[in-house]
């Protein structure tokens, strides 16, 4: 009899095709979870530091497994990103045991933000929306636009994609652009860090990426497997001891949620990387004089709230508010000892805060008035729900920490 997490029949077929690859599969297995589509499981017991998958560099993707005369139809500066999304359209194949165990685009249309209905752009969170609801929608005159790489995530991942498709597109004007933004997103999804030992650091850091087979199945936790990658092999080592049917993950980095949601189309219930962005309250909050003096000492914007409270920098904001500008300066230089004075700045930052809780419940209040008819809209909505609520509590819990540290 089957197990109740049997992952199916095109996962054992992989299962097998990877071992004539190369691939040491170690005590797990692909499996279904709940929510998280395919994982990997402890088939048994497992002791710390053993080896549970090592993937030869042979049985990878990387730019060099791609042929030379696919890649010279490209300019030079190519994202590699790009390539590998435009190779894997230009190459069709439905016998490919590994291709056959990735999610479909159905899959993805109802997690990843960049597939919803845009009638639902103003239901996310602004980190990756760019849009609020209950603040003034764009700067007031004179203030410039700051440096969105915290927020505005949506947009940010749509320029690249939309790059890319812009490359590929002058090069194969034939390709289907729905089969080209799903291997886009696969790629997006399932890509691995990847630089050859003594090989440098490309200026654009997405270009280090390969794709690792039956390493895919990872999924995202804080607590997470050993993860190497000596240029031979990449090796994924067991961090602690696992018990038979636990699910064991990988690292994708120290993501906060919204960027999870925009990326991969999940979030964690509990996330050591937690954090959310300011930015958008704080700038509308000041006037150009102030912007431009925070821009001056490199303080401006990376505002960040967590559990514990905000991060030096708000901090730093949040005092230039009420202190004389030469007292300000003399804090930020370190040429005073004074410091800020604790309880002015405690209610201007637990002001901001307020402005994120306001914006959580109206959020919540609409999507709790809304009805959709599509399943699919259901789920989009309770997964906007949940995250709303989230971020209502993490502002509750900053506000209580801002109070306490004061
Ligand atoms: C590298 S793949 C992992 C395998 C994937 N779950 C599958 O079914 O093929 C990354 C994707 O897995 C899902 N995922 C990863 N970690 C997750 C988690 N902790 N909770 C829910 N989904 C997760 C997301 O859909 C993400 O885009």
């Amino acid at each position: 009899m089957k197990p109740i997490w049997w992952p199916g029949e095109q996962h054992e077929l992989f299962t097998e095709w990877a071992i004539t690859q190369g691939i040491i599969i170690n005590g797990v297995s692909p499996a279904r979870f709940v929510g998280r589509g395919l994982g990997m499981i402890a088939t048994r017991k497992i002791e710390k530091d053993s080896i549970l998958i090592s993937v030869p560099h042979s049985a990878m993707l990387t730019p060099s497994k791609i042929p030379s005369s696919f890649t010279s139809l490209f300019p030079a500066d190519t994202p590699t990103h790009a390539l590998y999304a435009a190779y894997l359209t230009h190459t069709p194949t439905t016998t490919d045991p590994w291709r056959n165990t990735w999610p479909t685009i159905t899959d993805f249309a109802s997690s990843m933000p960049m597939l919803w209905p845009s009638s639902f752009l103003s239901l996310l969170p602004p980190s990756i929306s760019g849009l609020w609801s209950t603040i003034p929608a764009s700067l007031p005159q004179g203030k410039q636009q700051h440096d969105h790489s915290h927020q505005h995530l949506l947009s940010q991942q749509e320029a690249r994609l939309t790059r890319d498709w812009e490359i590929v597109k002058r090069v194969l004007p034939s390709m289907d652009w729905e089969k080209f933004k799903y291997h886009w997103i696969i790629v997006n999804t399932r890509s691995f860090f990847y630089l050859m030992p003594g090989q440098d650091m490309p200026e654009d850091r997405y270009d280090a990426m390969a794709l690792v087979p039956v390493a895919d199945y990872f999924n995202h936790s804080d607590e997470a497997c050993n993860v190497k990658f000596d240029g031979e092999r990449y090796v994924f080592r067991a961090a602690k001891d696992y018990e038979e049917g636990e699910e064991i993950y990988m690292s994708y980095g120290p993501h906060p949620n919204d960027f999870l949601f925009t990326e991969y189309g999940f979030y964690l219930e509990e996330n050591v990387s937690e954090t959310l962005c300011l930015d958008d309250i704080i700038f509308r909050d000041l006037n150009p004089s102030m912007i431009e003096e925070l821009e001056f000492h490199k303080y401006d914007g990376n505002y960040q709230l967590t559990a514990d409270g905000v991060c030096y920098r708000t901090e730093v904001a949040a005092g230039l508010t009420y202190m004389r500008l030469q007292e300000w300066q003399d804090y930020v230089l370190g040429y005073s000892t004074q410091g800020v004075d604790k309880k002015k700045s405690e209610a201007v930052i637990r002001r901001w805060i307020h402005t994120y809780l306001k914006e959580a419940d109206a959020t919540i209040d609409r999507l709790e008035d809304l009805n959709p008819d599509k399943p699919e809209h259901q789920g989009m909505v309770r997964m906007l729900l949940k995250r709303w609520w989230q971020i209502r509590i993490l502002c509750d819990t900053a506000m209580q920490a801002v109070s306490a540290n004061q």
